[in-house]
């Protein structure tokens, strides 16, 4: 079998131009990094603060183009996208002050410092880990700039609202809400200040949540105002901070839990995700990402570290279809992995 240049990958990348750009992605700095594993191919596609409209067709693209390349068996496109928040004008100058949800015993939040780390894949699979366990749990897609839950759920339908109260979506037995079911998913959400800040209270406060054990709410990527203020308007029981091993990826996570600590809320711990790539193919380890970074931050901010999950096509493939892992494949190493997650944090919140 030919040995693999990171030259020829290139080559093959060059070709791609995106529409909104006379440069190909490879110039422009959008392909941030080749892994080439035997005959396995890694690309990391990373967008910056604006992800273009047809970065899903360009990562498909890229696909197809590096599987030309000879002796290339697997290729496995992900996407890095930091979405900056804009910047709010709070509508009074006081933070707001938390609230519990009725009939909601913890909310946690799932948070990132950067995007597309696989922050809204970790919040359902941990969601239904959860939910494993016996426990009633709901998922609220709080990401409103670019809501992922519709595409994780499969769910397109608007949910109804009785009394005033909006009624939350049921998939895989679970409340699931997203501001995705509201809005057409394909236009950008433009908001500023007070309407982000309604919109997200709405989230919180205006569906019919109770009774349920756990909330797992999905956050916007980054540590702006709008995530702060997101979780000073709920009493939280804690926060899960996810990182891919890389060290910008890990710059940011730790810039997330200041923003937590900031406001008091605990940390339950930091997830290590895309950790170990496994090959689909031979079921063979590698840590083309690095490794243990994450473990590391931990160990040294003094948090729990809760465990790591792979870098694998199928949790990317199984997300795209709306049929998660730990629905999908219960029995696979990864939904494993999610469970073991799981556990720990019933434990923390003793449950
Ligand atoms: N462990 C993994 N292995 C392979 N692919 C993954 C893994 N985790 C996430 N992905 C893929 O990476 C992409 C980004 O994941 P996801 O949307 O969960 O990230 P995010 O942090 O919520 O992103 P955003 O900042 O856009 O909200 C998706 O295509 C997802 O399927």
């Amino acid at each position: 079998m030919p040995e693999i240049q990171k030259k020829s990958i290139l080559d093959v990348l060059k070709t791609i131009i995106p529409t909104s750009q006379a440069t190909n992605i490879v110039d422009s700095g959008i392909v941030s990094a080749v892994i080439i594993d035997s005959s396995q191919v890694g690309i990391v596609l990373d967008f910056g603060d604006t992800p273009p409209n047809d970065a899903p067709a360009l990562r498909a693209l890229a696909e197809e183009k590096a599987k030309t390349v000879p002796g290339v068996t697997a290729v496995n496109v992900v996407m890095s996208a930091i979405k900056k928040a804009p910047t709010v004008t709070p509508a009074t100058k006081a933070p707001p002050t938390p609230t519990q949800i009725p009939g909601v015993k913890h909310v946690i939040a799932v948070a990132s410092g950067k995007g597309g780390v696989g922050k809204s894949t970790t919040s359902i699979n941990l969601a239904l880990a959860l939910q494993k366990y016996g426990l009633k749990v709901g998922l609220l897609d709080a990401d409103i700039f670019g809501p992922s839950v519709p595409m994780l759920t499969g769910l397109t339908a608007r949910p109804e609202i009785k009394d005033k109260v909006i009624q939350p979506l049921i998939a895989f037995d679970m409340k699931v809400m997203s501001i995705g079911f509201l809005i057409d998913v394909d236009q950008p959400v433009v908001w500023r200040g007070p309407r982000v800040m309604g919109a997200t209270q709405q989230l919180l406060k205006d569906v019919a949540w109770g009774p349920l054990d756990v909330l797992v709410v999905d956050m916007p990527p980054g540590t702006g105002d709008v995530q702060l203020s997101m979780v000073q308007q709920a009493v939280l029981s804690g926060a899960i901070i996810v990182s891919t091993p890389q060290d910008l990826a890990l710059i940011d996570a730790r810039k997330g839990i200041s923003m937590f600590q900031k406001v008091g809320t605990p940390i339950l711990g930091i997830i290590e995700n895309m950790s170990t790539y496994i090959c689909p193919n031979c079921g063979t380890e590698s840590h083309i990402f690095g490794h243990g970074g994450a473990q590391e931050v931990a160990r040294t901010i003094g948090c729990p570290f809760l465990g790591a999950v792979p870098l694998h096509i199928s949790l990317r493939e199984t997300g795209d279809k709306g049929t998660p892992v730990t629905v999908s494949d219960k029995e696979s190493p990864i939904s494993q992995s999610y469970y073991k997650i799981a556990e720990k944090i019933a434990g923390t919140l003793g449950l």
